[in-house]
């Protein structure tokens, strides 16, 4: 540490070469007169503090050879983001185009970082559902620390915002507003009546004709003796489907404009306040994206972003399943809806749809918020299978024997059948698994059973070798992040 520190005092940190430390040379950072550096050492990454002042004062560290060595810790956390304000996350407008990284690990952060700096659109690190946090048995608090250590460790001053993803509950809204949470993705789907869906019509009239006189006048008024002029958007109502829409819609509509009131014109800063229609078992045709955008925009409630469930299906970690043709043509009417009210179109489950990228990229002008998160879970797990067959094996096993248990959780329609048995697979061969889509959703939505399966004595099955062999593989795994990542960048015209 020493050498280290005298290096760091020198200013010349090239100069320090160690085989048990490696050293995040973009994170040395100068603040009054002290010296910041994030290293690795053999007992994990540690804030290195040197000189004097009130930031070498304030971090919580050991004071070793006249510097202070400190842990990535939640408080010092929050002291760097004190004094470096781009440690902190931000909000970011309808005016630039962002992508949720969600990091269910905490490690992927310095990947995601080094795909996307000097590009035309700004990255959403911080992103994590309550049912992400529930799988991994993190917390808001984790998620945020490691976005904000990632940040330091690549110096990356372009801004980073914190999405608290999918909220549906008040509590989970407070909590992630409370943390500083810069988005906040509003999960409409249990206010949104998807019994509808699968009724007549005869059923949905007279369903219809319960809702008060007043509240269907008001629809029918707005959009069946009024053509809405949405420049580049399709949009025809038939008496039926606005039935159909109000049905479905108008109760989340309501819950929208209650959340807003609350927890977003009460707040003394800017939030992206994106709103989620897409987990629901109802596509969601533009009449329906018209129809909810309007009815917010003149309650007054101003929106970030939209996240429409688009026809076909997008699910996690593979390419877009459905007739693109449909996809283009609704794409283009959400698209020019998004614009009319001024925000940003949203994509959910946004990762790996390549045969559609370029598509998004055309018809939002680059404009648009698309969010992934899974996808660099696969990533870390295609490093073990290259690096540490033996540990895949037992993950690949594992998962067949949960799978079921996690589709209470995500919707997929996997063949686990189609999947070669790993007995058939050479150690070689078992980074292909991440090539083909049933293996891929196999450890997609297993994340969270692998990550928390133990065994008998309470130890961890498999986490902590997982993030051991991912730690000795930190360029690797940050390599292929900028390599997969990098062509959703590309096929979005980023
Ligand atoms: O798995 C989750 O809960 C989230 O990552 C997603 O639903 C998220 O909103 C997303 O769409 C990421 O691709």
């Amino acid at each position: 540490m020493e050498q280290l520190i005298k290096a760091i005092k020198s200013g010349d940190i090239t100069s320090f070469s160690s085989p048990s430390v490696h050293v995040y040379e973009a994170s040395l950072t100068q603040v009054g007169k002290s010296s910041l550096l994030l290293v690795r050492t053999e007992a994990g990454k540690k804030l290195i503090v040197v000189g004097e002042g009130e930031l070498f004062d304030q971090l919580q560290g050991e004071l070793v050879d006249g510097g202070k060595v400190a842990p990535l810790s939640h408080e010092n956390r929050l002291t760097l983001n004190q004094f470096l304000p781009y440690t902190a996350p931000q909000a970011f407008g309808t005016q630039v185009a962002t992508m949720g990284l969600g990091d269910r690990l905490g490690i992927a952060s310095p990947g995601h970082i080094q795909t996307i700096r000097g590009k035309d659109i700004r990255p959403v690190l911080a992103q994590q559902s309550i049912r992400e946090l529930a799988l991994t048995g993190r917390t808001y608090e984790d998620v945020l620390d490691a976005a904000a250590y990632a940040v330091l460790q690549e110096g990356y001053k372009d801004g980073y915002g914190a999405d608290g993803d999918h909220l549906k509950k008040e509590e989970d809204i407070e909590y992630a507003l409370r943390l500083g949470f810069t988005m906040l993705t509003l999960d409409c789907s249990e206010n949104i009546d998807n019994t509808i869906e699968s009724l007549t019509e005869a059923e949905i009239a007279a369903k219809y004709e319960q809702l008060p006189a007043s509240l269907r006048s008001h629809y029918e008024q707005r959009y069946l003796q009024t053509a809405p002029n949405v420049p580049g958007a399709a949009l025809a109502y038939t008496a039926e489907a606005l039935k159909k829409d109000v049905l479905i819609y108008d109760a989340a509509i309501n819950f929208m404009e209650a959340i807003f009131r609350k927890y977003i014109v009460t707040l003394d800063r800017a939030v992206d306040f994106e709103i989620s229609i897409d987990e629901t078992a109802t596509p969601t045709s533009p009449e329906a994206h018209y129809l909810v955008a309007n009815e917010l925009r003149d309650r007054g409630v101003v929106i970030f972003s939209m996240a429409p469930r688009f026809c076909g299906e997008f699910q996690k970690g593979i390419d877009y399943i459905g007739d693109i043709a449909q996809f283009e043509r609704e794409l283009a009417s959400h698209a020019a809806i998004a614009v009319h009210f001024e925000y940003k179109l949203s994509i959910h489950s946004g990762s790996d749809k390549f045969s559609v990228f370029p598509l998004i990229g055309q018809y939002t002008n680059g404009l648009f918020h698309i969010k992934t998160a899974g996808t660099n879970w696969l990533e870390a797990v295609r490093v073990v299978a290259k690096v540490n067959p033996s540990l895949y094996r037992r993950m690949h096993q594992y998962a067949l024997e949960h799978f079921s248990e996690a589709t209470a959780y995500y919707h997929v329609t996997t063949d686990i059948d189609a999947i070669v048995p790993l007995a058939e697979v050479s150690d070689a061969d078992l980074p292909n698994y991440m090539e083909e889509n049933n293996a891929r959703q196999l450890l997609h939505i297993t994340y969270g059973l692998l990550l928390q399966a133990k065994n008998a004595d309470g130890s961890k099955q498999f986490a902590d070798e997982f993030f051991q062999t991912l730690a000795e593989q930190e360029d690797v795994f940050a390599a292929g992040l900028r390599h997969h990542i990098g062509r959703h960048l590309d096929l979005l015209g980023k």
